[in-house]
């Protein structure tokens, strides 16, 4: 390592030193708790780093610390390009560094168009702004057009599907970077903006990614899923506790030993595929969904039974979930519960949970959970009446239940009183399992449920959604995470163009067979029902 350190520093600043941006003696605390230890990486310019870590490992402060939203212990140090940067960094700064992020959230302002938030970042730094609107929408189209992505620059970004809307804050950040060209150096921080991608927009983003390291700029790449991670970066730094816990060159690690430096023992993958179980009578049926990309779409599911539903990008999966809870409306549809019809054109959340249903969503700030309350009062949330009536509640029994859920799920940290506000992302959504999967309901929705959720822990989460099928639940699980869905279903059923394709029931699940599945066109089946008839 000290040699690499000082290969960066040989070089003058203006002939491109090898070494981007390097941290040394990196710490900060929150309060008593120590979230970052004298962490000291290094990203090569030209270089994809992938930085990985557990919930809680400190991946975001560090994050933050270059955006200039955290300041530092003292006694940190920061080099761009090779030369020292005070920290901490003002607002703003990192922009003039050269640096650009996509954040979790992503940070675009869903009610202004495509165009208004490409040139958001550029409002931000210049004083008089005078915007050629046509002139700039071409730009934004060539921009796109050089990216493989068919944006409308008036299209508002709520109309956008979150996964559009991933790929367009990525080439919004490529954006920046190349609008500052007198920036120290190029560095595209990705904070697991795509989670579970499908294959094909991973490729498409990857190809991305390859084309701006070629010319030379950096990226540090982070995500939970070491399958890209293996695939798109050249070295990884892993976080444990706040402390690096190694760095390795990508090319001849394997996933089991990227595993083990993350969770600091080795995790049984092989062992996670669901065993077969006896289900139970029919649960749900679904008759003639349409609406969105999906077209008429019927399936049954058992009780104890979990059912995936996947697809690639566009394909309408992603739907499906929230047109059953009556959180999209429907054009048209059926579902029906033990018995109970509900018209899915005119659903809502509250009827549905009312029969018993419960919608967990990707997105766990529209899961319900409110950052400025603690862990126990968000848990105990859609279950208070278990603990007295309204004006008298049993704070002790609240905070007892709530140590118990956030043990079951591995909540960190454990303490029951922290706000939501200061939790990792990852923790946040374990809490969001742990509050909805108390339910005891008849019927569970899931949307990529461990979106964000460490390696560590998605067994435990996979094990609680096995467990709830279990006690009769019927599940429906909306993933794009092939691993998951191998993980936890019974059956997968496959769509594209928002009919089903495929269907997988039993030992025909696996991680490839779904993502094969997933590249099955209606057109293909068609086909292949010709040359049936043909040949009958
Ligand atoms: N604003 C804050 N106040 C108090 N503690 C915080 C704050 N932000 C982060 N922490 C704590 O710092 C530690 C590191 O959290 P961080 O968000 O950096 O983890 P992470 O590796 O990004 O996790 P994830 O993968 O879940 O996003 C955690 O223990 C977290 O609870």
């Amino acid at each position: 390592m000290t040699s690499e350190l000082t290969a960066g520093e040989a070089g003058a600043p203006d002939a491109a030193p090898a070494i981007a941006l390097r941290v040394e003696g990196l710490s900060k605390h929150f309060g008593g708790a120590q979230a970052l230890a004298d962490v000291a990486l290094e990203v090569r310019r030209g270089e994809v780093l992938g930085l990985l870590g557990q919930n809680g490992s400190g991946k975001s402060t560090l994050i933050k610390i270059l955006a200039g939203l955290h300041a530092p212990d003292p006694g940190a140090k920061l080099t761009v390009a090779g030369r020292p940067v005070a920290l901490p960094l003002p607002a703003g700064e990192f922009r003039k560094i050269g640096i650009a992020f996509v954040h979790q959230h992503l940070g675009l302002v869903p009610s202004m168009t495509v165009l208004e938030n490409l040139l958001v970042g550029e409002h931000a730094t210049r004083a008089n702004w005078k915007i050629g609107w046509g002139r700039q929408a071409e730009r934004a189209r060539a921009l796109f057009a050089r990216f493989g992505l068919s944006l409308d620059p008036f299209a508002p970004v709520e109309r956008l599907s979150s996964v559009q809307r991933a790929l367009f804050a990525i080439v919004r950040a490529f954006d920046q970077l190349e609008q500052t060209p007198d920036a120290l150096a190029r560095i595209l921080i990705l904070d697991e903006p795509t989670p579970f991608l499908p294959a094909e927009d991973v490729r498409k983003l990857f190809a991305l990614v390859r084309g701006i390291v070629a010319e030379g700029a950096s990226v540090i790449f982070v995500s939970h899923d070491i399958d890209e991670v293996a695939e798109i970066t050249d070295r990884i730094t892993v976080l444990r506790d706040g402390r690096v816990a190694g760095t390795l060159a990508t090319r001849g690690a394997s996933k089991a030993e990227i595993i083990r430096l993350i969770v600091g023992r080795a995790v049984d993958l092989a062992g996670m595929r669901a065993e077969v179980r006896e289900l139970g009578p029919e649960a749900v049926v679904l008759s003639g969904l349409s609406g969105r990309s999906v077209a008429d779409l019927s399936f049954r599911v058992r009780a104890g039974e979990v059912v995936g539903i996947t697809g690639l990008i566009g394909s309408g999966y992603d739907d499906v979930v929230g047109m059953c809870f009556g959180a999209v409306r429907a054009k048209s549809g059926f579902l029906t519960l033990h018995g109970a019809e509900q018209d899915l054109s005119i659903a809502t959340p509250h009827r549905s949970v009312g029969l018993g249903v419960v919608l967990i969503p990707g997105d766990r700030l529209a899961a319900g959970i409110v950052p400025t309350l603690s862990i126990t009062d968000n848990v105990t949330l859609p279950v208070l009446d278990r603990f007295g009536s309204q004006a008298r509640l049993s704070r002790g029994a609240m905070r007892d239940f709530a140590a118990a859920r956030t043990e079951a799920f591995d909540v960190r940290p454990r303490d029951p009183d922290t706000l939501m506000s200061a939790m990792s992302g990852g923790n946040q959504q374990k809490v969001v399992l742990a509050k909805w999967f108390q339910m005891k309901p008849r019927l569970v929705l899931l949307d990529e449920p461990t979106q964000g959720v460490d390696i560590g822990a998605r067994a435990q989460v996979f094990g609680e959604i096995r467990k709830m099928a279990g006690e009769g639940a019927a599940v429906i699980c909306a993933s794009s995470d092939h691993e998951q869905l191998a993980a936890i279903c019974d059956r997968v059923i496959v769509l594209s163009r928002g009919r089903q394709v495929a269907e997988l029931a039993g030992d025909a699940i696996s991680k490839s067979a779904i993502a094969e599945s997933c590249y099955l066109r209606v057109d293909d089946l068609a086909n292949s029902s010709d040359t049936e008839a043909a040949a009958s």
